[in-house]
């Protein structure tokens, strides 16, 4: 079954807490955390802070962390410690994949990989069976609201087949403008994770919303 990570970038910073509340309460699997350094992406959102205190006020949530940072093996320990379910980090990052892939397991989290568009599928091959989930951009990295690449859909067949092939099941997540349009197109790509920001906390209704993309 597909599963969501509605993207809290488009929250109401003012009403976060309600606002996870909200679509988690509609059927919302987790929670996407997008971190942004303005360094790795030219953005800034959000960190460490805001994760430990959603995590308090929403225990059973799970927070699926994607951190779009220069050097996430720096901060592992600490996004772990403040409430990260899964850390997902760039293999364009400066950390290296593979130390920072232990890193996360080490500190009793799970780990997901994530290529930018103009990575191909292939570089993510050699550490796919040590992660726990694989996430193709199908937007450049750094801002919400934009349009989804469709050249994500062939990375996803090419990245189901290779998890088929060797018996894996990694989440297959998919981030950047995914909607009621672009959603079933990346489930018929072998995508079962799937991150929405706009589609769900730009919508009025929200849990409409929710409802909708679960259903794909
Ligand atoms: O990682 C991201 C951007 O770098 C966000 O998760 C993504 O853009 C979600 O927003 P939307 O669904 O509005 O495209
Ligand atoms: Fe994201």
């Amino acid at each position: 079954m597909t599963q969501l990570s509605p993207s809290i970038l488009a929250a109401d910073f003012a009403r976060l807490g309600d606002e996870c509340r909200q679509v988690l309460n509609a059927g919302a699997d987790m929670l996407h955390f997008d971190v942004m350094d303005g360094c790795f992406v030219p953005n800034i959102s959000f960190g460490v802070p805001v994760l430990q205190s959603l995590h308090k006020a929403l225990p059973e949530a799970f927070f699926d962390v994607h951190l779009m940072i220069r050097r996430p093996l720096d901060y592992v320990e600490a996004f772990v410690k403040a409430g990260a379910g899964c850390i997902t980090f760039h293999l364009e990052s400066e950390s290296d994949p593979g130390e920072t892939i232990d890193a996360i397991h080490a500190a009793g989290c799970k780990a997901g990989l994530s290529i930018k568009p103009g990575t191909p599928a292939s570089a993510v091959l050699p550490y796919l069976d040590r992660l726990e989930l694989v996430l193709v951009m199908s937007v450049e990295p750094g801002f919400g609201g934009q349009k989804f690449m469709p050249s994500a859909l062939e990375k996803l067949k090419e990245l189901r087949a290779a998890c088929d092939a060797r018996g894996l099941s990694p989440w297959l997540e998919v981030d950047g403008g995914v909607d009621a349009v672009t959603g079933p197109e990346c489930v018929a790509a072998g995508a079962n994770l799937l991150v929405a920001g706009s589609a769900v906390f730009g919508k009025a209704d929200m849990a409409a919303a929710v409802r909708g993309l679960k259903s794909l």
